[in-house]
């Protein structure tokens, strides 16, 4: 009886994946047609393929759980059945999800079409935050214009969707009690699958506390050094606007003039980007040719015919951010960015094809399997390339660098720019989801998101606003991901775990020898090893069929996300810092802020 059951659950819902593909297809379609063309007609015509699905899923729903699939033998028909069985925000009243669709568009169209007047001319309004917001911060070292740009993008893209987000949390907490979680934050945490996941994460930061400190403090004397006392503090948090970056997530833009040992040769790629002539496709095709130098995919026709990789110049509203994107139907896969020929977008197109590369890789799964282990490996598969591409001795390969020394200083100048990027990113990703977290339980509530989330930024980041902020500001919805409603501890995940791919990979490839000063892991270029490809392609290639302690296990022999990976990559650069600190007696760790933000 019980085997005529499971007989019929499995045909049921190889049909239902089916159905399924097609429907995801058909919504892909639609917010790409949104996405890259922000008009009333292809917002309402989302908005209506959403409901139209939302109601189709419903009713597989209900018949989906007719199924006693908990008693079902077979583990994977189970886990199949399981991860049908939590239906989303379909479960809302129409009417409910219709208000969180719109919610969601008005932030995400708010964000897309924000602008601001330009420091020096005041009658330049045109100014998106890219390229030209993020061009400033990447270029700009005059304090009163970085203030000026931060004050205004926060204006125009944070406070302008207060509102709209508080209606978010509200119809997406609905969504989340209707599928029998707590609120958001338990839905999403669910998604990396251990109970204690939340635990693990703080573990995480624990980890790399220390070395972010001592990374702090250096950078805050090198910025009072350029800035002044008055400027910036000798124990007090950073100011957020002097760090580089809009958002000072990371802190790439203020190497050139912070960097251990700046008599060493430079290595701006920017600048050879531009001597050689790089174009944004010769920038793809050059990403390209690095996955299939370890025998992994090559794009397909239709990824280069449909991808958008320049931001289009006929004015029209579009969401820029870079995003990467599965059809599921086995064949279309895109690209969105607005790239520049920067070394930041040439790591960001490494890091948007690692995501193609994944959907590649699993596109024969059932499609409710085409998703990464856990969120985080889907945004460390094009990073841990990234690791590979950004060692001098790659970028000598590619001719984008000239010879230099190998020595110990040129190491530890090499360790500190990675760590601008790697290490400094953490605390910002871990607080972004904390913020949100504690806005979904209810333990923030709209007349402290502000506060909150400014205690956030001081306490694990050891920044300050650039001015005193109220409630009457909402800075987290300047950042795109909150205004799109994606989650971003994945990030956070990423940049952990990726350093634990990195690492097996590079042991795989005979690059790296663990104790042997001439194989260390951050001068690890698995660039041609076909070994190390097929390694990472086997990971790949599980999507999310298998819990995601498997696939870590496949290819790094580990079960646990942990730290030791970064540690072990910037050990020389903590030793140094470390005497560095010490040497010129700066503060390690910062005082409260004196800046009002609460
Ligand atoms: C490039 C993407 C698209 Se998935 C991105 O959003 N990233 C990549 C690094 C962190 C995060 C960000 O920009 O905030
Ligand atoms: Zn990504």
């Amino acid at each position: 009886e019980r085997a005529a059951e499971e007989a019929a659950g499995r045909e049921y819902i190889r049909k239902l994946d089916e159905l399924s593909a097609k429907s995801r297809n058909r919504a892909s379609l639609a917010s790409w047609a949104y996405q890259s063309n922000i008009t009333d007609y292809n917002e309402q015509r989302l908005t209506q393929i959403s409901l139209e699905i939302a109601e189709e899923e419903k009713e597989y729903w209900k018949e989906t759980m007719t199924y006693l699939w908990r008693e079902f033998e077979d583990p994977d028909l189970r886990r199949m059945f399981e991860k049908y069985s939590v239906l989303g925000t379909s479960a809302l009243p129409e009417d409910l999800n219709q208000r969180l669709i719109q919610a969601i568009n008005n932030m995400q169209s708010t964000y897309a079409r924000a602008t601001i007047c330009d420091y020096k001319d005041r009658s330049k309004c045109d100014l998106h935050v890219e390229p030209e917001v993020t061009d400033i911060f990447a270029q700009s070292n005059d304090a009163e214009e970085l203030k000026y740009t931060w004050l205004e993008w926060h204006k125009a893209a944070g406070a302008a969707s207060k509102d709209y987000f508080t209606e978010y949390v509200n119809m997406d907490n609905e969504a989340a009690k209707l599928n029998g979680f707590d609120s958001v934050a338990e839905w999403w945490i669910s998604t990396y699958d251990e109970p204690d996941s939340e635990e693990q994460f703080a573990a995480l930061w624990e980890q790399v506390k220390p070395l972010y400190q001592q990374i702090h403090a250096y950078v805050r004397r090198h910025l009072r050094l350029r800035y002044g006392e008055d400027v910036v503090s000798a124990k007090g948090p950073i100011p957020a606007h002097l760090l580089g970056n809009i958002w000072a997530q990371t802190w790439n833009n203020v190497e050139k003039f912070t960097r251990p040992y700046p008599e060493k040769p430079d290595v701006d790629v920017t600048e050879a980007l531009i001597r050689q002539n790089y174009t944004a496709l010769k920038m793809f095709k050059t990403a390209e040719e690095f996955f299939t130098s370890l025998n992994l995919s090559a794009m397909p026709d239709l990824f280069w015919e449909r991808s958008i990789i320049e931001k289009p110049n006929d004015g029209r509203d579009m969401v820029c951010h870079a995003s990467a994107w599965d059809f599921f139907d086995g064949e279309d896969f895109r690209i969105k960015q607005c790239t520049t020929i920067t070394n930041a977008f040439f790591k960001t197109t490494h890091h948007e094809m690692g995501h193609i590369q994944y959907y590649l890789q699993y596109k024969d799964l059932p499609s409710i399997y085409r998703a990464g282990a856990n969120p985080g490996f889907h945004e460390a598969v094009g990073d841990v390339i990234a690791l590979s591409v950004s060692t001098p001795k790659h970028l000598r390969v590619m001719g984008l660098l000239e010879d230099g020394p190998e020595d110990l200083e040129s190491n530890i100048n090499q360790l500190y720019k990675m760590s601008l990027d790697k290490v400094v990113f953490l605390p910002f990703a871990y607080l972004l989801d904390l913020f949100r977290y504690g806005v979904f339980r209810g333990t923030t509530t709209t007349n402290d998101y502000n506060c909150h989330f400014w205690q956030l930024r001081e306490s694990l980041q050891g920044v300050e606003p650039p001015a005193p902020r109220s409630e009457e500001d909402f800075d987290p919805t300047a950042k795109y991901h909150v205004s799109a409603d994606v989650e971003y501890m994945r990030y956070y995940i990423s940049y952990i775990i990726q350093f634990q791919f990195h690492r097996s990979l590079c042991q795989i490839a005979g690059e790296y020898v663990p104790g042997d000063p001439n194989k260390l892991l951050s001068n690890c270029d698995i660039y041609r090893s076909t070994e190390a490809g097929e390694a990472l392609g086997k990971m790949l290639q599980l999507g999310s069929s298998k819990p995601w302690p498997d696939a870590m296990e496949a290819l790094t022999g580990q079960r646990k996300m942990d730290a030791s990976g970064v540690l072990e990559y910037f050990e020389p650069l903590y030793e140094w810092l470390k005497q560095e600190n010490e040497r010129t007696g700066e503060f390690v760790g910062w005082e409260p802020s004196n800046v009002q933000y609460c």
